[in-house]
């Protein structure tokens, strides 16, 4: 019988499901040492966000085959380890999508009218009014940040409370926004015009410490801020201060830039500020969904079953997956490169598949293509299971088109994707061992592999600019390891694509942008 370690507290029906199929250990508390020491018996581990599943205890875990979180985050999973090491990491999306929401909501209740100070001072003996008058949120402006499950949640219930929505989220269609009733607003403007914020978004470089001083400065005195998604996504220094100078008016953490909480000045504040030790999903009923949920993919996966909420491993028939695995990572590398060039909300996704490829099957591809337009937003919480779902819940419509007609390749796809800051598209195919090849940039010819930092320029085909290009990019200390230039007409609009060895520093593409001759200039990350 295969084993599962069990190294979090979960629902015991989750217990149940996998004693099925395997014999169950569960032993929580386990130091990263003893987790490296024991973790090479199992074949299975199932864990909560109170174990750390580092690259050492993957590659120590010889024998593992599934490592199944019971929540969503798996940011306390080397999901890139496990995937190397063909470990398919599961989480459940969805089992405390509503947990998590309502916990925000009572952090949001419970600052207003300072529940948690009230409660202990009648405890202590005392019966003071005076010190616990509070604010109602009716008709109060409510910032979501992050629209996604739970903060599409919080917004329908806030709005039945009689709250008037703003939203930020770089990567929602303002349609959805709208069926929310939500107006779509930048960050700036929601922090300056919000009551009350509530973050629900994941942490990436993006959202790390984006509720720093700065942001903190901007809010209403009678601001209150609310952190249930993950920590270090406030910087916590910054908001002890604000809320000890009286700069905002309260916040509410779940969650910390390290878990647990150690020493903090946020301990010493008072009625201003509410704490909980990352409660969002700790509802019964959150229990049992997760447990059952991810204890039935390890069961399935024991089995030689797919994992339906995968987020590494695409859930597709092994036959098919094998014809058209090459043309997968094309797919999804294209879709990433489209996604970074068309910005932040894209509307539209054409999937157009060329020569071969129009023949295929393709939906795979246009789930690979998604799942890389998608990236930038959900990280790894886009996968092959749920890359159309994801899409279709942020208003993207997808168009496959096809072309039967061989062009330079067997086979090539031509991605297309219109957003509100316009279209842009890119077309790609495979030489004959495999390695991917970008064709053709906004309808321009090139011929250029991907790699992980590239530059994208739209310019005047002109004497003397590509050389200013290198020379700005020299002065930055950045490298480029290969350079190509395409155009339509001598003189006329050209790009020009640069593969750079080193990530752009931040500032210098506007700089880019100033040189004359250059109408736009863009930065790819793969
Ligand atoms: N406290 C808890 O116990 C608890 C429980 C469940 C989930 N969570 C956390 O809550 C957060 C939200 O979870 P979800 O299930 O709603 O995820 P989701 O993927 O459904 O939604 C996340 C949203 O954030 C948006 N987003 C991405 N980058 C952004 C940015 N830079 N600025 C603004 N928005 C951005 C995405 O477009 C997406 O709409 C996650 O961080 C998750 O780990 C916490
Ligand atoms: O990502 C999640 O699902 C939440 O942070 C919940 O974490 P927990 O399972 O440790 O309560």
């Amino acid at each position: 019988m295969p084993k599962v370690l069990v190294s979090d507290p979960i629902d015991q029906v989750g217990i149940d499901i996998l004693s099925q199929v395997a014999t169950v250990d569960v032993k929580t508390n386990l130091t990263p040492e003893q987790l490296v020491q024991i973790i090479p018996e199992y074949d299975a581990l199932m864990i909560r966000s109170g174990s750390r599943v580092t690259k050492e205890i993957i590659d120590a875990g010889t024998q593992l085959k599934i490592i199944g979180r019971a929540g969503v985050g798996v940011d306390n999973v080397d999901v890139p380890a496990a995937t190397r090491r063909g470990i398919v990491v599961v989480n459940s999306p969805e089992g405390n999508t509503i947990a998590a929401a309502e916990h925000a909501l009572a952090m949001m209740l419970s600052l207003s009218r300072y529940v948690p100070d009230a409660n202990s001072s009648v405890k202590s003996g005392q019966w003071d009014r005076k010190s616990y008058v509070g604010a109602e949120v009716y008709k109060k402006t409510l910032g979501v940040v992050g629209l996604g499950k739970i903060g599409s949640h919080v917004a329908n219930v806030a709005k039945a409370m009689g709250m008037k929505l703003i939203a930020y989220d770089p990567f929602i269609s303002t349609e959805r926004a709208d069926q929310l009733g939500c107006r779509l607003v930048e960050l700036d403007l929601l922090l300056r015009e919000a009551d009350y914020i509530t973050l629900h978004m994941p942490k990436t470089p993006e959202t790390t410490h984006l509720i720093d001083a700065e942001a903190l400065a901007k809010m209403k005195p009678n601001a209150r801020i609310i952190n249930c998604a993950r920590g270090g996504i406030i910087d916590e220094v910054a908001l002890a201060e604000a809320l000890k100078n009286g700069q905002i008016a309260g916040a509410a953490l779940d969650v910390y830039e390290t878990e647990p909480l150690g020493e903090s000045a946020l301990r010493a504040l008072g009625k201003q500020a509410i704490l909980t030790p990352h409660l969002g999903a700790s509802t019964a009923e959150a229990q049992v969904n997760v447990a059952i949920d991810v204890a039935e993919q390890i069961r399935d996966v024991l089995l030689g079953l797919p994992a339906r909420s995968a987020v590494n491993i695409p859930g597709i028939s092994p036959d098919v997956m094998e014809e058209l695995r090459p043309y997968m990572q094309l797919a999804e590398t294209l879709g990433k490169f489209v996604g970074q060039l068309a910005g932040g909300r894209v509307e539209l996704l054409n999937v157009k598949l060329q020569g071969e490829l129009a023949t295929n099957k393709s939906q795979p591809l246009v789930v690979a293509s998604l799942k890389g337009l998608l990236s930038q937003a959900l990280r790894e919480r886009v996968n092959y299971v749920n890359a159309g779902i994801e899409a279709k819940e942020r208003g993207i419509r997808v168009i496959e088109t096809r072309d039967a007609a061989v062009k330079d390749y067997a086979g090539s796809l031509h991605l297309e994707a219109k957003g509100s800051l316009g279209a842009h598209s890119v077309t790609g195919a495979l030489l004959g061992d495999g390695e991917i090849r970008i064709t053709d940039i906004d309808e321009f010819p090139i011929n250029v592999p991907p790699s992980q930092h590239m530059l994208f320029t739209l310019h005047r085909d002109m004497p003397g600019l590509i050389g200013k290009i290198g020379s700005l990019l020299g002065s930055f200390n950045v490298n480029i390891a290969s350079m190509q230039v395409g155009r339509k007409i001598v003189r006329g609009d050209a790009v020009m694509v640069l593969s750079l060895d080193d990530p752009l520093p931040d500032g210098i593409l506007t700089e880019i942008t100033k040189v004359p001759g250059i109408r736009d200039a863009y930065t790819v990350t793969l």
